[in-house]
């Protein structure tokens, strides 16, 4: 068994996602040589070769043909074309290890496409590009070995969570894998009335996300709960009271329930057509 930094590695697809997860991976330690980005197109190997001094290429198949353990990092759609094409050109890679990002194609799908390969499905979001990002990780077949290794590998992104069902990953897509959007979309609609209020694009944008961020940091090193925190902003007959209850009373809570459910439901969904 080899130490575990010293499995390559090899990304098949170098976009948002591959970025971010190398970007973890190499800041926590990972050996940058041990790692290899495929894509379809240079820019964004150029960048990523430029950025984290990892090997790239334009060949998938010498991405897979080198590792041991080949990360799937293409959008959903493109995924059944990018696995026919590497299996058939190398049939041997279905005795290696596979971990894929994509949403909405399950385990029974790949093995469809690649045979009865050791997989983990990984949802990892954005927000790992700076070490602060939530993994759901679900694995079918995998060795102990192969478990730890990918716990390894994203232990970087921030904090994993192991899943026992596989539809789970459908629930953690709803709760982090796209919530970095939804806090982004909020902080938007704040940005523009404060620049309505008369400050500056950059001033706006900056006040938006530093208080964010002094919430998030809060919550996370406190005992208190959400609702808790959120009395202690709010002063009885106070300012904090008059917004908050107007995102009650249009109802805030039931849009958040369904934006979460919908995004459940297009991975549903793309789990029956993909
Ligand atoms: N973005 C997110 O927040 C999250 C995404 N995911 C999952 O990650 C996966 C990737 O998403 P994301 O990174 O956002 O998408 P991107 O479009 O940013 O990246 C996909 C990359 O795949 C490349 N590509 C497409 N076809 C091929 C091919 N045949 N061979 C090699 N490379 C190819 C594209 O190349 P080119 O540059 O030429 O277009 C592109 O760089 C998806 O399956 C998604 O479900 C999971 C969690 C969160
Ligand atoms: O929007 C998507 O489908 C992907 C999966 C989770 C975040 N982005």
């Amino acid at each position: 068994m080899k130490q575990m930094n010293d499995n390559m590695v090899a990304f098949i697809g170098a976009g948002n996602m591959a970025r971010c997860v190398i970007a973890a991976m190499v800041k926590a330690g990972y050996p940058a040589d041990n790692i290899i980005a495929a894509n379809r197109s240079q820019p964004k190997l150029t960048a990523l070769a430029a950025d984290f001094a990892i090997h790239t290429t334009l060949d998938n198949i010498e991405a897979v043909t080198k590792a041991d353990v080949i990360v799937l990092a293409v959008k959903p759609q493109m995924m059944q074309d990018v696995c026919t094409a590497l299996i058939n050109a190398a049939p041997e890679i279905s005795e290696k290890l596979f971990v894929t990002l994509a949403a909405g194609i399950t385990v029974a799908r790949y093995q469809q496409w690649l045979g009865q390969i050791r997989l983990v499905r990984a949802m990892p979001n954005t927000p790992s590009l700076v070490g602060l990002g939530v993994t759901g990780l679900f694995p079918s077949g995998c060795s102990n070995y192969e478990k730890a290794f990918v716990d390894h590998m994203f232990s970087g992104t921030g904090m994993n969570v192991w899943l026992q069902d596989e539809a789970q990953i459908d629930h953690i897509i709803a709760v982090s894998g796209s919530s970095p959007a939804y806090f982004f979309f909020f902080m938007q609609a704040m940005q523009h009335v404060a620049e309505q209020l008369g400050f500056d694009a950059a001033q706006a944008k900056q006040m938006v996300a530093q208080t964010a961020l002094g919430a998030a940091t809060m919550a996370l090193n406190s005992e208190h709960s959400f609702a808790e925190l959120r009395a202690q902003v709010t002063s009885k007959g106070g300012t904090t009271h008059e917004a908050v209850t107007t995102f009650a009373n249009q109802g805030l809570e039931k849009m958040v329930s369904d934006a979460m459910y919908a995004a459940i439901k297009r991975a549903q969904e793309m789990a029956q057509t993909l």
